[in-house]
């Protein structure tokens, strides 16, 4: 099976404060991944490492088949992610919003950016502006344009956060069906049931490094 991500001896610091050195991580094509480990040890800063938004001090990154170089920021419209603050003008509507996003790429038309709202419980027609929105509902925004363009990567950094229960069932079944789709996925959480149900594999933060954890349902 093919790779969709290989991180070779990957390290990061901040103001000579290590956050992590020697990051190993392969992750085969159509997984569900989840990255564990307490607050502050480096999860998001992975993930944003990965997408191309931070780039590491050390090390090599093969993401999509592609090998990156490390010292130039770099997005990839392949790679979807939901990270803690995500840009969304605040004085439009979420659809609106998603809009102004796909017109980037211009790969998808206005009925797929509906389709994927309804999915996430969100209304095409909902004239609330995004400044408006619940905390809950901003999350589901976030997940949207995360998947909506087909992305083959998903990174999704607490994505379980700020939903309702049965938005945390909805969410969990998308992320069965992204993968059925073939799709790869890395997620952060800290909720264990979500780990447990979903993770095909767990990587857990560990003195300044990451290593594979047990499963526990299996
Ligand atoms: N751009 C940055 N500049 C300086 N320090 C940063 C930057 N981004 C993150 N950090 C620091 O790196 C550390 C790791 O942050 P990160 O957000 O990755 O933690 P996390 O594991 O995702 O935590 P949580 O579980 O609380 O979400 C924190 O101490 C944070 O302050």
């Amino acid at each position: 099976m093919d790779n969709a991500l290989q991180l070779r001896n990957i390290a990061k610091s901040f103001a000579g404060n290590t956050l992590f050195e020697n990051v190993n991580l392969t992750v085969t094509t159509g997984e569900i991944v989840a990255l564990v480990g307490p607050n502050g040890v480096g999860k998001s800063v992975l993930l944003k490492i990965i997408a191309g938004f931070i780039a590491p001090d050390k090390g090599d990154l093969t993401v999509l088949d592609k090998e990156r170089n490390i010292h130039a920021k770099q997005f990839d419209a392949e790679i979807g992610i939901v990270i803690d603050k995500p840009a969304f003008n605040p004085a439009k509507t979420g659809f609106d919003n998603l809009h102004d996003l796909a017109s980037i790429n211009n790969i998808i038309t206005s009925d797929k950016i509906a389709t994927v709202m309804t999915t996430m419980g969100l209304d095409r027609h909902n004239h609330t502006k995004v400044k408006n929105y619940s905390l809950g509902m901003k999350k589901k925004l976030a997940i949207s344009q995360a998947f909506m363009e087909n992305q083959r990567l998903i990174l999704l950094d607490e994505p379980f956060n700020g939903l309702d229960a049965q938005s945390i069932l909805n969410l969990r079944q998308l992320m069965l069906e992204l993968k059925a789709e073939g799709k790869t996925i890395i997620f952060t959480s800290h909720i264990q049931a979500d780990i447990d149900f979903l993770a095909d594999e767990i990587y857990e933060f560990n003195n300044q490094t990451i290593l594979k954890k047990e499963l526990q349902h299996e």
